[in-house]
């Protein structure tokens, strides 16, 4: 019960500091409310559901690492740029898988409507 407790503050924590997971948590709200509109089957269900777990879960870990990196040297160095920036990357690379499965599952709804 306590990791739970913990894992909760860590999202708390996370959500006051980031806005781009606020930004994703928006987002991924807006996405549920569509998919309930435009009635998506349990499969595309499926899949939007672990493409934006995928996206908020790769957001947190960037925050994490981001974090991390700032108590380790506050100072500019090379090493910690390339640990934000590959950090950053991968938050990238599966924003933009999510942004793929979302156009292929909603786009031909949208134009059906
Ligand atoms: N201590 C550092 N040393 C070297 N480069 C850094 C350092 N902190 C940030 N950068 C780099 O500066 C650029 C801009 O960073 P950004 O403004 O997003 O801040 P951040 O430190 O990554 O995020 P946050 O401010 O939320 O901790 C990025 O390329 C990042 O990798």
């Amino acid at each position: 019960m306590k990791s739970f407790y913990y894992a909760i503050s860590g999202l708390m924590y996370a959500l006051r500091r980031e806005y781009n997971l606020r930004l994703h948590a928006g987002s991924a709200a807006a996405v549920c409310i569509a998919g309930f509109f435009l009635h998506i089957s349990t499969t595309e269900w499926l899949l939007v559901v672990t493409a934006v777990v995928a996206v908020i879960a790769a957001e947190l870990i960037n925050t994490a690492i981001e974090v991390l990196c700032n108590h380790v040297t506050p100072e500019h160095h090379p090493a910690i740029k390339q640990v934000k920036d590959i950090a950053a990357a991968a938050v990238l690379v599966i924003s933009a898988g999510a942004a793929i499965t979302g156009a292929i599952i909603f786009i031909p709804k949208l134009f059906s409507l």
